[in-house]
């Protein structure tokens, strides 16, 4: 996942486009960038690094403008390198900028029709690019100077007729205005905004609806599966459905893990299904150790604190802070090698030694992917005394790859893989392990609203809400899994 915004103004918007990403962040912490247009011209800076990082006050100066797109990157396709930082722009048939939150299954032979029958070069690996190119096409095929909502539509159109995977999407066509669109599925999450100010009416985009609180903007609604957005320079909003086929199946491990427990996604909240995947993993706990002898509930920051709070408090065992977090590093898992998130954890967790000294502790995580986390962190807590060390999971195993926007190409390197709950307990070394059961999990997302009828689970279940080439997933293990890219990166 990577985090996306894009705002149509009434005055500057460089620095609310940066405040917006800055919060934006936990969704991507490798590239950043943004684009505004300045009368006739699109400026746009973007680079290696964290939000902060990216943008020097001079860099921000330039940034000149009142409709502008921003980026945050975690990537999924291609490299880290900075030539792949979002947003992208291409100067035909308009000059457009462009940044993606998602991934795309069909990116090889959308690149091949690019260039064998639509004419386009493709300057990178990356899906995005290509993504963007499939919509600059579809612009140019109308043929038109003047651009209309009904062209815009139908370019979208086209777009979702050709493309499968995961993508929520901002563009700024120069000279037009603000284009937002999501996949048919609704895979990954986009939300709409506005603000009334003095000087009129602003819209806003946003992958998570947490950017619009601290920009002061209000949500409106969320971007509906297949739906295109368009706000014109001049602050006119148009929507409509572009796609044939809607099949609304958001991704679940947004509400698990990758989005902040203050946003709210499909009009859940989603600290409230995290605090009803505690109560009902606490159930399970009940149901299947009555006598479990826990004195101590401990949640492994951050984003497992929602979750183990209500488990403790379902359980009537005391919620204890046994691990401290180093504030000034990240997230561990968008981290891009191993190496680097084995590192961290160590760097990150500490324990408080007399949360564990002769206890019986429940460690919570939001979910095991790699065990990196988990592997670790049952070991600090056997160091630091305690009796039995068992550990929860507030998501079922994870078993597939994601291939929607989220880097866990390689079934290899996820420790439930073929693996029994039992064999994954003895590998990370617990006393006890306890996952989430899946029905369970939909159930504590969809209690926030009825209407979601179904979700993309795949790294789960194994089923690809868009249907899914064996190859492509044999093809995506053999370019992104962990040794792969620290090969590219020798090379
Ligand atoms: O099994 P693993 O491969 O270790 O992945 C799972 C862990 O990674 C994530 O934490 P992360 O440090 O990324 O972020 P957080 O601070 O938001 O919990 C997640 O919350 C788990 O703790
Ligand atoms: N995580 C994402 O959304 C990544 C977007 C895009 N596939 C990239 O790699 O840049
Ligand atoms: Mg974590």
């Amino acid at each position: 996942m990577c985090g996306i915004i894009g705002i149509v103004g009434t005055t500057e918007v460089a620095s609310a486009l940066y405040d917006g990403l800055t919060v934006l962040q936990h969704r991507g912490q490798d590239a950043a960038g943004i684009a505004t247009v300045d009368g006739s011209r699109l400026r746009l800076h973007k680079g290696n690094g964290l939000v902060r990082d990216v943008f020097s006050q001079a860099a921000m100066s330039g940034l000149r403008g009142r409709i502008g797109i921003g980026h945050c990157r975690y990537p999924t396709a291609g490299s880290e390198g900075s030539a792949e930082a979002q947003p992208f722009y291409v100067n035909s048939p308009y000059g457009i900028a462009f940044a993606h939150n998602g991934n795309l299954v069909n990116t090889d032979v959308l690149r091949r029709e690019m260039f064998q029958d639509d004419r386009r070069h493709i300057n990178t690996e990356s899906d995005s690019e290509v993504l963007l190119n499939v919509l600059a096409h579809e612009l140019q095929i109308q043929d038109r100077m003047e651009l209309t909502p009904d062209h815009i539509f139908k370019a979208v159109a086209g777009v979702h007729a050709r493309a499968r995977g995961g993508y929520a999407c901002v563009a700024l066509v120069l000279g037009y205005g603000l284009v937002a669109f999501r996949d048919p599925h609704g895979i990954r999450p986009l939300v709409l905004g506005e603000r009334v100010t003095p000087e009129g009416r602003e819209y806003a985009v946003a992958s998570e609806s947490v950017a619009f609180d601290v920009l002061g903007f209000k949500r409106v609604r969320d971007v509906m599966p297949g739906e295109a957005v368009i706000i014109t320079d001049q602050g006119k909003l148009h929507t409509r459905h572009c796609a044939e086929r809607v099949l609304h199946t958001p991704c679940i491990f947004e509400y698990v893990y990758l989005a902040r427990p203050d946003s709210m996604i499909e009009d859940v909240s989603v600290y409230k299904a995290r605090l009803r995947m505690g109560e009902k993993l606490a159930e399970k706990i009940l149901r299947e150790r009555p006598d479990h002898g826990i004195d101590a509930v401990i949640p492994i920051p951050d984003t497992a604190r929602t979750a183990a709070s209500a488990l403790a408090g379902a359980l009537g065992v005391p919620f204890r802070e046994g691990f401290v977090k180093n504030r000034y590093i990240g997230r561990t898992f968008i981290m891009p090698g191993q190496g680097e998130r084995v590192k961290s954890v160590r760097r990150k967790l500490n324990p408080v030694e007399l949360e564990f000294r002769k206890k019986n502790v429940l460690l919570v995580d939001d979910s095991i992917v790699r065990g990196t986390t988990s592997k670790q962190i049952i070991q600090m807590a056997r160091d630091a005394g305690a009796k039995n060390v068992y550990f929860a999971s507030a998501a079922p195993p994870v078993r597939y790859p994601n291939v929607y926007g989220i880097d866990m190409p390689s079934t290899s390197e996820l420790v439930a893989a073929g693996h029994t709950e039992q064999e994954v307990e003895q590998m990370l070394g617990a006393d006890w392990l306890i996952y989430q059961d899946l029905k369970d999990l939909i159930w504590a997302v969809q209690d926030g609203n009825e209407n979601l009828k179904q979700f993309d689970t795949s790294c789960f279940s194994g089923e690809y809400v868009t249907g899914l080439d064996q190859r492509y997933l044999e093809q995506i293990q053999m370019l992104r899994s962990d040794d792969a890219k620290a090969a590219r990166r020798v090379v």
